[in-house]
């Protein structure tokens, strides 16, 4: 990869934001193909091998180092990385696209309320049922870590594909943990969060792959983006110490 390889996601609540965070910079995104065009390019930050993607795909693409730097939210770098923070850097936290990643309960559970009463429920419901009970999640590995630091054993993760929210209602799992930003989902599902079950307070940022391999054009581009240019300095250094 000799050029910056840039990503914003293609769609959904970030896409405007983030064409916005780089035109205030003076750097202009055109879709080609009009508003659902999947290629696009970018003025002022020099060859910019700029691409469309979801949110997800951009996350997994900064940890795999296929994308140089990109804008996404911070819940799916943080589930994605397989060695946490190290594969990834931050460069600029940008004030859209809050929400938390939290564990939720039916309200009806009102001898549950912090994750340790969470634990006794699970072996209560253990010794009651004969099996464990079961976590709704994306979130696997956020998930996985956040119980674990928790202490929390009693569990057994369910990979949920959308609609977390309905999971306890539907009987297709227990215990949920999704994102939230209004509380409404939460809400009209019947569902509380736990008082010590926020694992994550997630924002859109602009990341920048520890993956990636980097030429110098690359760099220079890539230091031209605001907030980028601490990370381009590490990552120049990186690169000279490695080829020394
Ligand atoms: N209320 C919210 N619900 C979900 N995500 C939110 C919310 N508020 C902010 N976000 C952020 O937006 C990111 C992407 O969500 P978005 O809904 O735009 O993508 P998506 O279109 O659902 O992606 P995909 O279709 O690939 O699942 C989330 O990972 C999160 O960082
Ligand atoms: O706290 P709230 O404001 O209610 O927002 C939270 C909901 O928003 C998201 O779903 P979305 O509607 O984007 O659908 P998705 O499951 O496809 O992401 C998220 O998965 C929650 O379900």
């Amino acid at each position: 990869m000799s050029v910056l390889s840039l990503a914003i996601p293609s769609k959904g609540r970030l896409k405007e934001k983030s064409e916005a965070f780089l035109m205030e910079q003076g750097f202009e995104v055109r879709q080609i193909g009009g508003e659902r065009g999947y290629q696009a390019e970018i003025t002022g930050l020099g060859e910019v091998d700029m691409r469309l993607l979801s949110a997800r795909e951009i996350a997994q693409g900064i940890i795999d180092g296929t994308i140089h730097a990109g804008v996404t939210g911070e819940d799916l770098l943080h589930d994605l990385a397989p060695t946490g923070p190290e594969d990834f850097h931050v460069a600029e936290r940008l004030g859209f696209g809050g929400a938390d990643v939290i564990v939720a309960v039916p309200q009806a559970w009102i001898d549950v309320d912090t994750m340790s009463d969470l634990e006794a429920a699970g072996a209560a419901f253990r010794k009651a049922h004969h099996r464990r009970l079961r976590v709704a999640t994306k979130y696997m590995r956020l998930t996985r870590r956040f119980f674990a630091a928790k202490s929390v054993g009693e569990y057994r993760l369910v990979e949920s594909a959308g609609a977390t929210e309905a999971a306890p209602a539907t009987g297709a799992a227990d215990v949920i943990v999704d994102i939230t930003s209004t509380g409404a989902t939460l809400k009209a599902n019947g569902l509380k969060i736990v008082s010590d079950g926020i694992i994550l307070k997630s924002e859109a940022v602009l990341a920048v792959s520890a993956n990636a391999s980097w030429s110098p054009a690359a760099l220079k581009s890539l230091s031209l983006l605001r907030g980028a240019a601490k990370i381009e300095k590490l990552l120049t250094l990186k690169n000279l110490n490695s080829h020394s």
